[in-house]
């Protein structure tokens, strides 16, 4: 039995004719990242939101199919168990802000707080995160005078800190500067390597290709491509569907498409299996 899946899923917003996604199936592994990638409007949002349970019970609407996670149907949870299963980092962090504490130290603490964690528990798990977020210089402030990209940071240590299994990232990095994207994709596969499963929305592909187990394409409503990451990232439908592919590997399909490469169906999808295969030629 698998961990999470979903098994011919569709769903109609209220008051929308049209199926936003449709016949969705697909089973999560417990411990893996998964990269979603799509073009605007493709679904990704809408599977994330079936995923955490928002759909139906935030946004109604008709939803089909079967949704489980861990051997249960996901309506049999309650609102709160799949809260604290599920961590959700939204599009605009300024949503995930509390509005209720004035330092980002509390901010952190909050969801830890409303739970009754015990205190010294919380602290020492509240300045674990502000050093793995690097929030050090920013934790007396108010997390709204902070940037978009600070603020999902503050957002995302806030999940973290409540040590959910599976955690929903929608463009987490959207707002951020290459530095700070790079840091956060870290802090993915320091999450990872503690086991849990991630659920990423994400457009820099070649970050993707970098840090993701497993890739799934969406376009128009329906999962059109999934796999692991270097067989759907190396295949050149990717771009039919509205998708991009990794900087590296387009340079090597143009390449082949020229002949100044021998064809292969193996594509290099970073820079260091570039130079592994550039060596291999040259030999
Ligand atoms: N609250 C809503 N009410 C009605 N229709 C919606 C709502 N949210 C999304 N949709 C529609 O559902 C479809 C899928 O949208 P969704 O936001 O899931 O796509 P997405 O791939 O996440 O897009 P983006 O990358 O632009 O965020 C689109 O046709 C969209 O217009």
């Amino acid at each position: 039995m698998s961990f999470l899946s979903l098994s011919k899923v569709s769903y109609t917003y209220p008051l929308e004719e049209k199926e936003a996604v449709h016949n969705l199936s697909f089973e999560f592994e417990k411990g893996k990242v998964y990269g979603i990638l799509g073009a605007n409007e493709a679904g990704k949002t809408t599977m994330c939101h079936i995923i955490r349970g928002f759909i139906p019970s935030f946004y109604k609407g008709k939803l089909e199919g079967d949704i489980r996670l861990k051997n249960k149907q996901l309506d049999e949870y309650k609102e709160g168990e799949l809260a604290s299963i599920i961590g959700y980092s939204f599009q605009n962090p300024f949503t995930q802000i509390s509005g209720v504490k004035e330092t980002v130290y509390e901010e952190i603490a909050y969801g830890m707080e409303n739970l009754g964690f015990p205190r010294q528990e919380m602290i020492a798990k509240v300045e674990e995160l502000i050093d793995l977020f690097k929030l050090a210089d920013l934790q007396d402030k108010n997390p709204f005078e902070l940037s978009g990209g600070q603020k999902q940071r503050v957002a995302l240590a806030s999940i973290v800190a409540l040590n959910p299994e599976i955690i929903i990232l929608d463009e987490p990095t959207s707002q951020l500067d290459p530095q700070s994207t790079e840091e956060i994709f870290s802090v993915i596969d320091l999450l990872k390597h503690q086991g849990k499963t991630v659920i990423l929305v994400e457009h820099k592909v070649d970050l993707l290709a970098e840090y993701c187990d497993e890739i799934i394409l969406m376009a128009d409503g329906e999962i059109v491509l999934s796999g692991d990451v270097k067989s759907v990232l190396s295949n050149p439908e990717v771009l039919k569907h509205g998708g991009q592919l990794p900087q590296v590997t387009r340079f090597f399909l143009e390449a082949m498409a020229q002949e100044k490469l021998k064809k292969e169906k193996r594509l290099p999808l970073t820079l260091d299996e570039a130079y592994a295969k550039l060596r291999e030629e040259v030999k």
